[in-house]
């Protein structure tokens, strides 16, 4: 019998970056877990333990902070990945693909009496801000193109009205009530990717991925609290829909939206009520099973 290597990689997974850039007193800083995985002339490592092709995924995470410590784009995760997967592909004769992917943390600016700290922060959210950045040397070296899909991930959200859950299949199977209140929470997985004339790895400040990441999370919960929603799906195309209306760089938009049972307690043990949707205020958060919901929207 014989077999084929059909696909490879591999990589440094979460190398976890903390960086300061100092103006004076004025500090900046980003935290960041990078993923950098390699593809190339890698397949006798896998098939004839031949490690002379191995860039160690040691040296992979030593290039990691050396950019983090040398790179005008550290502020600027897009940025930054394409120029460590442009960095790798350009410096490794037989790299001829890298993909970079990053969760940024949150790290907000505390203000004392309205006056922005120099140096300190606070994490306002567990949300991250990611990008996948995938770096392609396939046609050589000077004609490298590059891929960039970025998002959002963990955004935990909740509206205690303006939900509603009607008209749905009703069979044998059915039990769900149709409602015209609940409450409704999810959290947020969003990617959107770029339209690729604007992905030039040698020439990464030109386009601005920080106001493009600004406004996906200002849309995501904008749509989110003011939709009167009809059910999981119509809010997640609302949302994807502004999106693409205000950002012609975006290409395509793939929401997954899980749907966060909170059930109101029956009550009836002790004469109260609390399952008539006016009564419910008492919830029980059901952490399995949730529904799951996801799409991609596109340009026609
Ligand atoms: O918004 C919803 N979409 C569904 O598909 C669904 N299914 C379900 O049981 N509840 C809900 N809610």
């Amino acid at each position: 019998m014989s077999f084929n290597l059909t696909a490879a990689r591999y990589g440094k997974d979460k190398v976890r970056v903390f960086r300061v850039v100092k103006n004076g007193n004025w500090h900046e800083v980003v935290e960041y877990n990078v993923c950098t995985l390699l593809e190339g002339d890698i397949e006798t490592s896998f098939t004839k333990a031949d490690n002379t092709v191995v860039v160690a995924t040691d040296s992979i995470k030593n290039i990691t902070y050396y950019l983090a410590k040398t790179s005008p784009h550290i502020l600027h995760p897009e940025r930054f990945a394409l120029h460590l997967g442009s960095h790798i592909v350009g410096k490794y004769a037989h790299i001829h693909k890298a993909t970079v992917s990053i969760e940024q943390l949150r790290w907000h600016r505390i203000a004392i009496n309205g006056q922005d700290h120099t140096h300190s922060f606070y994490r306002d959210g567990d949300d991250k801000r990611t990008t996948e950045v995938e770096v392609d040397a396939t046609a050589g070296k000077d004609n490298m193109v590059a891929k960039v899909t970025s998002g959002i991930a963990d955004l935990l959200v909740i509206k205690t009205t303006g939900s509603a859950f009607e008209n749905f299949v009703r069979d044998e199977y059915t039990t769900l009530a149709e409602v015209t209140d609940r409450i409704f929470s999810t959290s947020v997985d969003l990617r959107y990717s770029f339209i690729p004339k604007t992905l030039d790895p040698n020439n990464l400040g030109n386009f601005d991925y920080d106001k493009v990441a600004s406004a996906a999370r200002a849309i995501t919960l904008e749509i989110f609290a003011t939709d009167e929603s009809a059910s999981v799906q119509a809010t997640l195309y609302k949302m994807a829909e502004r999106l693409l209306a205000e950002h012609g760089d975006v290409e395509h938009v793939a929401y997954t939206l899980p749907n966060k049972h909170y059930l109101a307690v029956d009550m009836k043990y002790i004469g109260i009520d609390n399952l008539t949707p006016s009564a419910a205020e008492v919830f029980c958060p059901v952490a399995a099973p949730s529904g799951l919901i996801s799409a991609t929207v596109s340009r026609k």
